[in-house]
């Protein structure tokens, strides 16, 4: 079902998942509209996270600049709709030989290009570097208070699109120290390595302080 938010936000779904009963605290919303982008982040937290989290299908407009800027602004908006505490993710996909493009953009070359033109895009290029980041971005909901980035970075290669199609630009990336792209390996080992990984470890390990305190 889908309803449009004063704003003009899209609200795809009202069912939330819960995931991890940990507390009676106030849930901490996950919103993404990606579902695979929620799978890993659900396998990497693992069950023993000392928050409930739920999620939430909110389709967020996407804004432009540096990746933090992005992250903040996308986090500050989704706090403005859930009204209470909220993680959103934001991923990059940063060729070196471009500075760093298309970065932020990447959904919109995958979504026109696909795998195999990020892989010609650098036909031209010796450099075929490239590095994965996954900016969380978190808000205790509290009104004034500061939003928190974790991030997470892979570095690699774009290479020629290898392995299955079931999430966007895995098969043409190659992360350093592997002969299988993030799409060839399984995924227990994508999420011991990935960029997401990285970003979801730092998360944990911030909550995990907090609740200790
Ligand atoms: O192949 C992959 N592998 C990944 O690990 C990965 N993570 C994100 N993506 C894709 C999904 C999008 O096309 C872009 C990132 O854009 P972003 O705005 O961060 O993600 P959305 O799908 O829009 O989801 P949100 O609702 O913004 O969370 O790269 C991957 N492809
Ligand atoms: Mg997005």
């Amino acid at each position: 079902m889908q309803r449009t938010l004063s704003t003009g936000v899209k609200v795809y779904s009202r069912i939330y998942k819960r995931y991890i009963m940990a507390s009676t605290k106030q849930p901490i919303t996950l919103v993404t509209g990606n579902k695979k982008k929620l799978e890993e982040f659900v396998a990497i937290l693992g069950k023993d996270f000392p928050y409930e989290v739920i999620s939430n299908d909110v389709d967020l407009p996407e804004y432009q600049g540096e990746p933090d800027e992005v992250a903040r602004s996308k986090c500050e908006l989704a706090r403005s709709q859930i009204k209470g505490p909220v993680i959103t993710e934001d991923t990059c996909l940063c060729f070196n030989a471009l500075g760093g493009m298309p970065g932020p953009y990447i959904k919109w070359f995958l979504a026109k290009i696909g795998p195999e033109g990020l892989h010609k895009m650098l036909k031209g290029f010796e450099d075929k570097t490239a590095y994965a980041l996954c900016t969380l971005a978190y808000h205790s909901g509290v009104e004034g208070s500061e939003v928190i980035l974790f991030r997470g970075q892979t570095d690699g290669q774009i290479v020629s699109p290898k392995g299955p199609r079931d999430f966007g630009w895995d098969p043409c990336f190659q992360p350093d120290k592997f002969t299988q792209t993030y799409a060839e390996m399984p995924k227990d080992v994508k999420n011991t390595i990935s960029h997401r990984h990285k970003a979801v470890t730092a998360l944990r390990e911030h909550f995990i302080k907090l609740a200790k305190s």
